[in-house]
C-alpha cells in the first residue's frame, strides 16, 4: 500500500506526541537530578571511592559511609544510569562502584554544586515570572525580594553564606575557567607588571595568575566583607573598597564575571573608575565574561550560557548576557578606542580586551 506524504506527515505526529508523553517527565522531575548529586555530595561518595583506591561494592561503601546499604543502592542506581558512577564486576563482588570523569568533578565542584543548590540561592529561580511581568515597570530584584536584601549585603550580613559563595566561585576559578585561560591566552599577561582583580573574590584567580605569570604582582580588589576574611596568598595584595568609588591602580586590570551582573549604566561607571587606573597609553583591560552567540554549535556550552542568561535574570536587578556588538558598544561607550575578543575553546566565557589607545 502507497503512504502518502499527508498521512506519513500526521504519523510523524503521532511518534513524536508518544514521545512528548515521555519527555515531560524529565521537566516534571527535573529538580530530582541536582537533588540526587547534592545528596552524593553529602555522603561523600565519590570521596570514599577516591580514598579506597579501588573500585568498591555496596557494603564497603554503606559501612564506610553510615548510611542503609538499600537507600544507598537505590541512589547508586540512579547515579550510575546517568553515567555520574560506573558499576563494574570484580574477583570480589560481581557489582563494584568506581569512578568516571563526571564522578571525580563531584569532589572538585562540590563547593559550586551546594552553592547553586543552597536553599538561598534556589528561592529566587521560584518567581521568575514575576520579574519578567514586573519588569515592564522597572527592574525588580528577585534575590532580594526573597532575601530581603541585594546578594552583597546579604553575603556581608551572612558569614556562612560569604564563605560557600566565595569557595563556590573560587573552585570554578580552579578548575575550569583558569586553566582554559592559561592555556589559550597566557601571552596577553606578557609585560603586564601589576594586575588588579576587580571583583577578585577570595583571591584564587589572582593566586593561580601570579604564580603561572611571576613576573606580575597582585591586587585582589574586592568588598570589605569578602578580602577581610579571605586568605594571604604570596604576591597578592588583597584591597577592600566598592568599583563604584575607585579601582587601585596597576598595569592592567582584569574582570571575570562582573560585568554581565551589572546594565549598560552601571558597567561604564565601573569602566571609567578602571580607566583611571591604569596607564593611559599601555595599559588594558581584560574582562573573563559570556558571548552570546545563539549560533555556537557546541550546544551544551550553548546551554550553559542560555541558563547562565536566566540566572543572572534571578539574582541581580538588570544583569544579562552580551553579544559580541553589545560588548564592543559597551566598551566604546566607556571610552575604549579598540577591543579583542578571543573565545576560548570548549569553556563558556571569551576574553574580552579592551585597549585606550
Ligand atoms: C560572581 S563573583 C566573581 C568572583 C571572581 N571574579 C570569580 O570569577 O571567581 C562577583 C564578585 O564581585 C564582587 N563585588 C560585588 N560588588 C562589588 C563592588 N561594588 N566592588 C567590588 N567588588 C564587588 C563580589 O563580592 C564577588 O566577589
Ligand atoms: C560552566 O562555567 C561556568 C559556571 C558558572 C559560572 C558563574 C558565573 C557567575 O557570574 C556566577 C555568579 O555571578 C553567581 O552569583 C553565582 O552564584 C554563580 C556564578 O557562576 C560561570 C561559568
Amino acid at each position: 500500500m502507497e503512504i502518502t506524504s499527508k498521512e506519513s506527515s500526521w504519523k510523524k505526529e503521532e511518534e513524536e506526541e508518544e514521545e512528548a508523553k515521555i519527555q515531560i517527565y524529565k521537566y516534571i522531575f527535573g529538580f530530582a537530578e541536582a537533588a540526587v548529586i547534592k545528596c552524593a555530595i553529602e555522603l561523600q561518595i565519590a570521596d570514599a571511592i577516591e580514598s579506597h583506591g579501588s573500585p568498591m561494592t555496596l557494603s564497603q561503601l554503606s559501612s564506610a559511609l553510615n548510611c542503609s546499604p538499600s537507600l544507598l543502592f537505590r541512589i547508586l542506581r540512579f547515579l550510575v544510569h546517568r553515567g555520574i558512577f560506573k558499576q563494574q564486576t570484580t574477583t570480589e563482588s560481581p557489582i563494584a562502584y568506581s569512578h568516571t570523569p563526571l564522578s571525580r568533578m563531584l569532589t572538585t565542584m562540590a563547593p559550586l554544586l551546594l552553592l547553586e543548590n543552597s536553599p538561598t540561592m534556589v528561592a529566587p529561580w521560584h518567581n521568575l515570572s514575576a520579574k519578567v511581568k514586573a519588569d515592564a515597570a522597572g527592574h525588580s530584584n528577585l534575590f532580594e525580594a526573597a532575601h530581603g536584601k541585594d546578594i552583597w549585603s546579604y553575603a556581608a550580613a551572612n558569614p556562612a553564606f560569604n564563605t560557600l559563595f566565595n569557595e563556590g566561585l573560587g573552585c570554578n576559578a580552579r578548575v575550569v575557567t583558569l586553566p582554559a585561560i592559561l592555556g589559550s591566552c597566557r601571552d596577553m599577561f606578557n609585560g603586564v607588571g601589576s594586575l588588579v582583580d576587580v571583583g577578585g573574590g577570595n583571591g584564587t584567580t589572582l593566586s593561580l595568575l601570579v604564580k603561572a605569570c611571576p613576573w606580575m604582582k597582585g591586587i585582589n580588589f574586592d568588598l570589605p566583607n569578602v578580602v577581610n576574611t579571605s586568605q594571604e596568598y604570596e604576591g597578592v595584595q588583597h584591597v577592600g573598597g566598592s568599583m563604584f568609588d575607585y579601582v587601585p591602580k596597576a598595569d592592567a586590570a582584569f574582570f571575570m564575571w562582573i560585568l554581565h551582573a551589572w546594565d549598560d549604566e552601571e558597567c561604564i561607571k565601573i569602566l571609567k573608575n578602571c580607566k583611571e587606573a591604569i596607564p593611559e597609553n599601555t595599559g588594558k583591560v581584560i574582562i573573563v565574561d559570556t558571548v552570546m552567540d545563539e549560533k555556537e554549535e557546541n550546544k551544551m556550552l550553548l546551554d550553559i550560557r542560555l541558563t547562565l542568561d536566566i540566572m543572572l535574570m534571578t539574582r541581580f536587578r538588570k544583569g544579562r548576557e552580551r553579544t559580541g556588538e553589545e560588548w564592543a558598544n559597551l566598551l566604546k561607550k566607556a571610552g575604549f578606542s579598540r577591543c579583542i575578543i578571543t573565545p576560548i575553546v570548549g569553556v563558556v566565557p571569551s576574553i574580552i580586551q579592551a585597549f585606550s589607545s
